[in-house]
């Protein structure tokens, strides 16, 4: 090993939210007992105005409030965040001479930071794991590019860029209730790779396996946000497991193929990893897309009559509290790119979904969308 690659690693978290609190309470913890990392996590923080839990009337800035009482009380309350946890609203001293960058923002928000970032890491020893469930687009093709590709592509220099996925809802794993996530990366070498896993591995609660496949796992991350939807629709109506495990079925198929046809080599043993079928199973349960879906669902039976897109605002807001959905955003997104390559007839659930979500379509008709797909079925499941 080399006097360089023995420098301290210097753990940077871009964002607060629900999952960036509780990744924080793995890594800080991590941070704090593993050699070959420096002690103090810094975490991005959009800093903004909120309430105390101590006088209901008073605010204070965000970051003030998680640095002094520990507690990130707006986006993950109840659970305390290590003291190696330091909240930084200022992005560039959050991210000076960074090694490792978290990248757990919404996906909508991430663009703008990408700048002041890559100016400011560490200017050789950066590399990036992105924990974002979601999906960019190419301007010009309209091609689904993933999330870790656009951030190494903005880094620049050969900045390389993996992503942790897995069924980790954030208020379980911040609970410190056992379960599994995936890490796929392709660093320089296999020590890295494994520095990597290490820092994100807490056994016997949060057990993290590496694998290679980068684009798999972030496909899947992204995809069974539009499931989760429809897991939802079937909740709302009222069925019972049978519905929602032949949505789940054909939910999976339809990632496998859409996977297959727009990544290449996306390996089959990625849909049986944590990244895989188990965070479909947990985001159709118990996730916020499930929830707000349910929610939708039910109003839409009553008759509501609003515009679709102001009814998810509004149920985004009366359930999440500020925590932003991401299945909304990648139904329409990903249904534009079926729609384009005239794909829609291959895609039956998506296209379902989509149009449940946002054309007025009964949310009744949803199991009309669970079906084999025809013969233009392609997949490497
Ligand atoms: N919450 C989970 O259980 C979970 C689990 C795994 C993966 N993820 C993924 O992690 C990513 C981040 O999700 P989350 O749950 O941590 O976030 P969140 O939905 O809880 O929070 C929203 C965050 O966005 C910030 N924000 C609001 N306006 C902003 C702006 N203009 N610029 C920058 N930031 C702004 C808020 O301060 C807050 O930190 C998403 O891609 C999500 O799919 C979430
Ligand atoms: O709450 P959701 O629906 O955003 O899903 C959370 C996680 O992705 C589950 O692994």
């Amino acid at each position: 090993m080399t006097t360089e690659q023995q420098e301290e690693e210097k753990i940077c978290i871009i964002g607060s939210g629900n999952w960036g609190c509780a990744i924080a309470t793995v890594l800080g913890r991590n941070a704090a007992i593993l050699p070959f990392c420096s002690e103090a996590v810094n975490m991005w923080v959009y800093d903004e105005p909120v309430t105390l839990p101590s006088d209901k009337k008073s605010t204070a800035k965000l970051s003030y409030v998680i640095n002094t009482l520990h507690e990130n009380v707006k986006y993950l309350p109840g659970v305390k965040l290590p003291s190696n946890v330091r909240a930084i609203p200022d992005l560039k001293e959050a991210c000076k001479n960074a090694t490792l960058l978290v990248f757990v923002t919404p996906h909508q928000f991430l663009p703008n930071l990408l700048p002041t970032i890559r100016a400011n890491v560490h200017p050789t020893r950066c590399r990036g794991v992105s924990l974002i469930k979601g999906l960019d687009f190419d301007e010009m093709t309209k091609a689904p590019v993933l999330i870790s590709k656009s951030i190494e592509t903005a880094m620049g220099g050969g900045f390389k860029c993996g992503v942790l996925m897995g069924a980790n809802i954030a208020d379980e794993v911040a609970r410190r209730q056992m379960c599994e996530s995936t890490l796929a990366c392709d660093f320089e070498d296999d020590g890295c790779n494994e520095r990597t896993r290490q820092l994100f591995d807490e056994p016997p609660n949060f057990r993290v396996t590496r694998i290679n496949d980068v684009a798999g796992a972030e496909a899947c991350g992204a995809l069974k946000n539009i499931v989760a939807l429809g897991a939802g629709f079937v909740d709302g109506l009222g069925f019972g497991g049978n519905t929602k495990a032949a949505l789940l079925r054909v939910g999976l198929l339809e990632m496998a193929q859409f996977c297959a046809i727009f990544f290449q080599r996306v390996e089959r043993g990625t849909f049986i990893e944590s990244c895989g079928i188990a965070d479909l199973i947990t985001t159709c349960y118990g996730g916020r897309n499930k929830r707000c879906a349910e929610e939708f669902a039910k109003l839409k039976l009553i008759e509501h009559k609003a515009n679709c897109d102001e009814l998810w605002m509004d149920i985004e807001h009366k359930l999440l509290n500020g925590q932003k959905l991401q299945g909304t955003l990648a139904v329409k997104e990903v249904y534009a790119l079926l729609e384009n390559r005239e794909l829609l007839d291959s895609f039956p659930l998506f296209r379902s979904i989509f149009e449940i979500a946002f054309t007025g379509r009964p949310v009744s008709t949803i199991t009309e969308g669970i079906h084999v797909i025809g013969k233009r079925f392609v997949s490497n499941l």
